[in-house]
């Protein structure tokens, strides 16, 4: 504990983690996965603060553009010369979190070397191509990203611009971008920095369109980086967040490439033009899944940042005067405030917990599939994407319930939340716009509603709720006595409701319209049905961790568990007095149970963000300084601003003065 607690540290604070009812560390290690995991989080930080080589001149805020762009390619050549630091392998823990504390939440020129190029090559390839790429991928001596989206077409693959057509008397692919809506625009690193890209376009063979096919294409000279003859590429310009990454457009000619750039693991064309179909249509869309998945933690650590610095400057701030005379109190203390701010630390656990669920279903996948099975292809998508869209979202808002928490400091790029928000907020449409993977996850959900109609039901776990009959009305008596089965089968109970509802009025309007128009006059219900099937998944999810928690640890969390079920549901409640399921004081109970969360939490909130183990290079927040001497911080991080380098600055040269002079003349 007495690592928090050093001379010089804000009072307030120290008191706060004097408090701790468990040891911080313990929980820290219970978090992240064990004591190792701890232990390497400990040396990785400690090799990224001993490298100067990773330092940033000023915070990146006061950089300009270019200046972002160079610093971060600068940064990321140095970190990626040295990821003997890691478990190489450890893409989820080790990877992400070494990247986290060089690279901030800046994406980079080599993000989607990394995030999508190396496992595209490592999914989609067949061996020869396998030896030929990973390789050079792995030393860098190409640098690759991922070149799906076009101006006109992101989410509707089927309808991609980009064609390679094959020509049997060269065994060479033509890719052409027929139209200026079929310019590839998006792909991060794209516009200077890579060399070579995933292309994914419409692949045409014997006269024939077979869908969208990834295949691999060099873009640049590899020694004078010059875009390629046929090829047209550059930068889109500046974004809400992530303005180190050169995002790109890409245009082609008539680009001739050879057969062997289609990526031939799954589908193939053969030299004579011959087309083989994969296993499975989707195997191709292999990488957007794994993306996915790995999306989860990292929204979750993002929510659990703006969470932190959310928690510790309410703990330092002292704001009202409840009894007058007894001095302003710490705005931690308001009620409004937990409700404001602890309900997005219980998303951010609850967030975390299941990426470790769906890394290991992922992990489980991708060994059934180097055995040809495909089986868990449909219930991975769905939870990948459901949880992306879900947990995207939540983050997004949650952010933003943070910033507001922390007031006008909220608002300055001090406090970090603008660069959180604009980096995590991308996740709710980049890999799948959120609300059109929703409805992927409805279709999914409809068939298992259909097969639970007809009785034929033999559904995966996380389906398993649907063909339950459940209860007719809450069996919840009080509070105290609420059990965690009690809550999963209220939550079963809200989200097979608004399956079958969902499920009824599509199959009604389907009596009366064309089939894809009764989907759409459907939709809004089925997202819903998506959202709830989600959320239960969570509450599960995080429910089952804590269960199995040790003792000392459980006792603390279960109240943050139990504050992220309750607070769905109580600001749900509509759904659960639907038809008399709750009565109106079963809601009541249910809110007051939020409340004696939020109370059971607050004494130990500044040593539960600490358990998240952010170090202040990671958090980059002048707000959540560990230390919690923000004033200071504030006051110091303006002087990077370059307005100040001098006390007058040319606009009262040339505009204000001149004006102030000449109204003075007139008066
Ligand atoms: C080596 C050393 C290592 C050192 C390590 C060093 C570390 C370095 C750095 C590490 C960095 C770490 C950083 C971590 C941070 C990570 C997170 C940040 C990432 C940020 C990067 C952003 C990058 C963004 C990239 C992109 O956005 S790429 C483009 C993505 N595009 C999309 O997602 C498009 C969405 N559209 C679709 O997916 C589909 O078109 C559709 C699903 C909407 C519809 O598809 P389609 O029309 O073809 O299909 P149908 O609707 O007709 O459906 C047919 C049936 O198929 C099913 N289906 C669809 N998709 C799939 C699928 N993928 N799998 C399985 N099944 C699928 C449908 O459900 C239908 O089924 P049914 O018929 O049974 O109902
Ligand atoms: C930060 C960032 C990084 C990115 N990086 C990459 C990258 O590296 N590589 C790459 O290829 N792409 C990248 N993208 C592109 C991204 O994948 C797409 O923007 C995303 O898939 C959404 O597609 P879209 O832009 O076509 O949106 P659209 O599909 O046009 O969505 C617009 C609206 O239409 C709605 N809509 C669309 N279709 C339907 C439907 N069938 N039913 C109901 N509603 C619908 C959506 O819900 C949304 O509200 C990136 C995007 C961002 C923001």
């Amino acid at each position: 504990m007495s690592r928090w607690i050093q001379n010089g540290d804000n009072v307030d604070i120290t008191k706060e983690r004097k408090n701790a009812t468990f040891n911080t560390e313990r929980m820290s290690a219970w978090i992240h996965g064990g004591d190792e995991v701890l232990k390497r989080r400990r040396e990785i930080l400690d090799y990224v603060k001993s490298n100067p080589d990773f330092k940033d001149p000023i915070p990146v805020e006061f950089l300009s553009r270019e200046e972002r762009v160079s610093n971060g390619t600068r940064k990321i050549v140095k970190m990626t010369d040295n990821t003997d630091q890691i478990d190489g392998a450890d893409f989820f823990g080790e990877g992400m979190y070494f990247q986290s504390l060089v690279m901030g939440r800046d994406l980079h020129p080599l993000s989607l070397h990394y995030i999508m190029f190396l496992p595209t090559l490592q999914g989609q390839t067949d061996d020869e191509q396998l030896d030929e790429w990973l390789p050079k991928a792995i030393a860098r001596s190409i640098v690759g990203t991922y070149a799906q989206t076009e101006l006109g077409h992101g989410t509707n693959l089927s309808k991609l611009e980009t064609t390679a057509t094959y020509d049997p008397s060269t065994q060479e692919f033509v890719l052409h971008s027929p139209t200026i809506t079929a310019a590839k625009w998006w792909p991060g690193g794209l516009g200077k920095s890579s060399n070579h890209a995933i292309v994914v376009a419409q692949l045409y063979t014997k006269g024939q369109c077979k869908g969208p096919h990834p295949f691999i294409v060099q873009l640049r000279d590899l020694e004078t980086h010059k875009p390629m003859k046929g090829v047209r590429l550059g930068d889109i310009g500046p974004k809400l967040g992530i303005n180190g990454s050169d995002n790109g457009f890409l245009l082609f000619d008539k680009y001739r490439i050879p057969r062997k750039a289609m990526l031939m693991r799954y589908s193939k064309v053969q030299p004579d033009g011959t087309y083989i179909a994969p296993a499975h249509s989707k195997l191709g869309y292999g990488t957007m899944v794994f993306v996915r998945s790995i999306m989860i933690k990292d929204q979750a650590t993002q929510l659990g940042a703006a969470a932190t610095i959310a928690t510790r400057y309410s703990a330092v701030r002292r704001q009202g005067e409840p009894v007058v005379g007894n001095g302003e109190i710490q705005i931690l203390d308001y009620q409004t405030q937990q409700y404001r701010v602890f309900p997005q630390l219980a998303r951010a656990f609850a967030f975390l917990f299941a990426a470790y669920e769906i890394r290991d279903l992922y992990l489980r996948l991708t060994e059934e599939l180097t055995h040809g099975n495909t089986e868990l292809l449909p219930e991975i998508h769905a939870l990948s994407s459901g949880l992306k869209s879900v947990v995207s979202w939540d983050t997004a808002q949650g952010i933003e319930q943070c910033r507001l928490s922390c007031g006008g400091h909220g608002y300055s790029q001090a406090s970090a939340f603008p660069e959180i928000y604009g980096y995590a907020v991308g996740g709710c449409t980049y890999e799948g716009e959120n609300l059109v993977m929703l409805l992927q996850v409805a279709r999914y959900l409809v068939k298992a509603a259909e097969e639970t109609r007809k009785g034929t039901s033999n559904l995966a776990e996380i389906c398993g709720y649907i063909s339950k009959t459940g209860r007719r009305t809450s069996s919840l008596t009080s509070i105290a006595n609420y059990t965690t089965d009690q809550i999963i089968e209220d939550l079963e109970h809200v989200a097979r409701k608004q399956v079958f509802h969902a499920y009824d009025k599509l199959k009604k309007a389907q009596q009366h319209v064309k089939p894809e128009d009764a989907w759409n006059q459907s939709s809004v219900e089925l997202a819903k049905a998506s959202r709830w099937h989600v959320r239960l998944y969570l509450v599960k999810t995080f429910l089952k961790k804590v269960d199995k928690a040790p003792e000392d640890l459980k006792k603390v969390m279960i109240h943050v568990a139990r504050l992220y079920a309750f607070d769905i549901i109580s600001s749900s409640s509509g759904n659960f007095l639907e038809e008399g399921y709750m009565r109106p004081d079963q809601i009541t109970e249910i809110k007051e149970g939020v409340y004696e969360c939020l109370a059971k939490i607050r004494p130990v909130a500044v040593s539960l963000v600490d358990s998240w183990d952010y170090d202040d290079l990671e958090l980059k927040s002048v707000l959540g300084k560990r230390d919690g001497n923000v004033y200071e911080a504030l006051l110091q991080w303006a002087q990077n601003s370059q307005l100040n380098k001098s006390d007058v600055i040319p606009t009262f040269e040339k505009y204000l003065g001149p004006m102030m002079k000449d109204a003075r003349s007139k008066l």
